[in-house]
């Protein structure tokens, strides 16, 4: 059992293909930081190591976050997920707070393949799902590109990144998106974790 003053801790898990995602992760965790009692950390899935595989079993909330490649995650992000089947076998992430975010092209591009695919992963290894939990922006008259969730996704934080500009030029309400995604499951995770610790489970 977790002592009551050990922290609460979160793992970003991400591929980031040419840097788009990268910085929607770094927005992630941004809004996780803000949250008091929570220790944050990154894992690129592509290139991870034992100690972070580790890290991941001890985690209390991981956001899973890949770009949309051909209506899905990116392979590299497959690839973790399927080498993450042996703590499958043994239900390591059991009950683990999970949610996702991606990046794409088009506007929306198939990212609900990618999100879908992230619930899936996560139902497979028992973990808890957290939405995004915001209404649709920018869908009447009065809305506009600025709103949060400019994108209208509900699985997780979504965002769109022309092909032909870097990630310097990523839209403000999409990071802002990601920002409130990684501060949402923050403070789920304090809430679950303190509930869990009232009830000495
Ligand atoms: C192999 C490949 C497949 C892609 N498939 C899609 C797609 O299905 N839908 C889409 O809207 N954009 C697609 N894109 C565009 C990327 O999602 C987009 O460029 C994104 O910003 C990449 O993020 P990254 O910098 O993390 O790689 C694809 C790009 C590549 C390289």
């Amino acid at each position: 059992m977790n002592e009551p003053t050990d922290p609460v801790r979160l793992v970003v898990a991400c591929h980031d293909g040419r840097g788009h995602t990268g910085k929607l992760a770094a927005a992630v965790r941004q809004g996780a930081q803000g949250v008091a009692g929570v220790d944050v950390a990154a894992i690129a899935v592509d290139e991870i190591t034992s100690e972070q595989w580790f890290q991941l079993d001890e985690a209390h909330a991981v956001i899973f976050g890949a770009p949309t490649y051909m209506g899905s995650a990116s392979a590299a992000f497959h690839q973790f997920a399927e080498a993450s089947s042996r703590r499958w076998l043994t239900r390591r992430w059991q009950d683990k707070l999970a949610a996702g975010f991606t990046n794409s092209g088009a506007k929306a591009g198939d990212k609900s393949g990618t999100l879908g695919y992230f619930t899936t992963f996560a139902a497979q290894h028992g973990m808890v799902w957290i939405n995004l939990g915001l209404r649709s922006g920018w869908c009447s008259s009065n809305g506009s590109e600025y709103d949060l969730n400019r994108l209208g996704f509900s699985h997780g934080a979504a965002a769109q990144s022309n092909i032909d500009e870097g990630p310097e030029l990523m839209h403000k309400a999409d990071l802002e998106t990601a920002e409130y995604l990684g501060r949402r499951v923050a403070e789920y995770a304090r809430i679950v974790v303190a509930g869990k610790r009232a009830l000495s489970l």
